[in-house]
């Protein structure tokens, strides 16, 4: 294939990113509380001005307070962080990992200081969020965006981002083993409880979003082609493929539904909640379920509390039995799979590519590593734009020609 990438933008017409010479990779995520202390202003920063009824807010509190103030979720950045700097080493390549948060620290302005003192100006975002979608995607455009104005880098650190990886190996590789293992895990439930021929559905679970997050997701061209909205149809391929790749699975009934809900009641969001699908599912007969959160990476807060709290307290009350699947975390083929990536990004000595192509098993993918203009746009409360980096239109983080 030849490429031609714009020389003023370093970009070609499929979203596609030249090959550089990064000098440091910026591993992005949520971030959370490390104790009792941190647990409401925590919140505060994860709802500032989004209107999240407090009552909410005191409910999502008591899943950390159980947890003694604790998220999983940085003890799970740092050992992907540190399997990632192994990846890197075993292969020769000789390049820094930070890790910087949206919520909590350390946070992603503190980090690109860090970053810019400590002499980088490439930088490679990895975002921790595999779909397209405001919440996985374009806000951590939005916080590198924001970052770069705050912390006066803009022209600067040169900040790209890598591409959403719902599609890859590295993602879908860990759901497929863990699928093998659950579906055995339920089938020996069903035996010990006398039901060897038990029905067992598979559910796919990922996070709720509002609808007009859902329908804004990805760029108005792959939109107007699709019979749903963009973000559903993602994980409904990453669903599809799993199924596809697990011969246990073969003639098991599916769904895919929603969890973690948030905001106004009135506000339409994405369903069925994985509680009400589960009660229905009773209903219709089936004895277990086998659940597959294949929106997330690791086993943080919505995983336990959603799923391994809420969603299996459901079935134990509805009689079903209940696995639920692991996230990639920190599976050597997702590790391995994620370096993949950064060579296809990352320049050798020729200006070319660690390694060729974009790799890609799912259907919709790959992704773009630069968005288009109004990909997964919503604007601020005062309506304006929030700068970003990684789309063609940025404001900040390219260099300027
Ligand atoms: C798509 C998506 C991902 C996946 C992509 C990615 O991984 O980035 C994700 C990840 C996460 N969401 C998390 C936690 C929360 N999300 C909230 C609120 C919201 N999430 C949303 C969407 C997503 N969220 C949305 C549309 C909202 C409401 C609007 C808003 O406020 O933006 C709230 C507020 C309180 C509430 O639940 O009402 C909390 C506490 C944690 C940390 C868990 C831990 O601490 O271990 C993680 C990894
Ligand atoms: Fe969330």
């Amino acid at each position: 294939m030849t490429q031609s990438f714009d020389p003023r933008t370093g970009y070609d017409e499929n979203g596609r990113m030249e090959p550089k010479a990064y000098d440091a990779i910026l591993l992005a995520s949520f971030g959370g509380p490390e104790g009792q202390d941190d647990v409401i202003p925590f919140l505060r920063n994860v709802t500032g001005g989004r209107g999240i009824p407090d009552e909410r807010l005191e409910e999502v509190a008591v899943h950390y307070r159980k947890n003694g103030g604790v998220s999983p979720i940085n003890a799970q950045n740092r050992a992907l962080k540190a399997a990632l700097e192994a990846e890197l080493a075993s292969r020769g390549i000789d390049l820094p990992i930070y890790w910087g948060n949206r919520n909590w620290h350390p946070f992603v302005n503190d980090i690109l200081e860090q970053i810019a003192a400590d002499g980088h100006r490439k930088v490679l975002l990895m975002g921790t969020g595999a779909y397209a979608g405001y919440s996985a995607c374009r806000q951590y455009r939005e916080d590198l965006g924001m970052g770069l104005r705050a912390t006066g880098l803009e022209g600067v650190v040169e900040v790209d981002k890598l591409r959403q990886f719902f599609d890859t190996p590295a993602f879908v590789t860990p759901f497929v083993d863990g699928l093998r293992t659950s579906l055995a895990t339920v089938r020996e439930q069903l035996e010990a409880a006398g039901k060897p021929e038990g029905r067992i559905k598979i559910v796919f679970v990922t996070h709720s979003i509002p609808m007009s997050d859902a329908n804004a997701a990805g760029p108005e061209a792959i939109r107007a082609k699709l019979d749903e909205n963009l973000y559903t149809a993602q994980h409904r391929a990453v669903a599809n493929y799993i199924l596809a790749n697990v011969e246990e699975a073969a003639g098991l009934e599916h769904s895919l539904v929603y969890q973690s809900r948030s905001g106004a009641p009135h506000t339409p969001w994405l369903e069925p909640d994985i509680n009400d699908a589960l009660e229905e599912d009773a209903a219709a007969g089936v004895d277990g379920v086998v659940v597959v959160p294949i929106g997330f990476i690791s086993d943080h807060m919505e995983v336990l509390w959603d799923l391994d709290t809420e969603a299996k307290d459901t079935c134990a009350e509805l009689g079903l039995a209940f696995d639920r699947v692991a996230t990639p975390g920190t599976h050597e083929a997702f590790v391995s799979g994620l370096i993949d990536l950064v060579e296809e990004r990352l320049a050798s000595k020729d200006g070319k590519a660690l390694r060729e192509g974009r790799c890609s098993v799912v259907d919709g993918g790959p992704w773009f590593d630069v968005c288009r203009p109004g990909c997964c746009e919503k604007a601020a409360l005062d309506g304006t734009l929030r700068p970003t980096i990684g789309a063609v239109d940025s404001e900040v983080g390219v260099p300027q020609a």
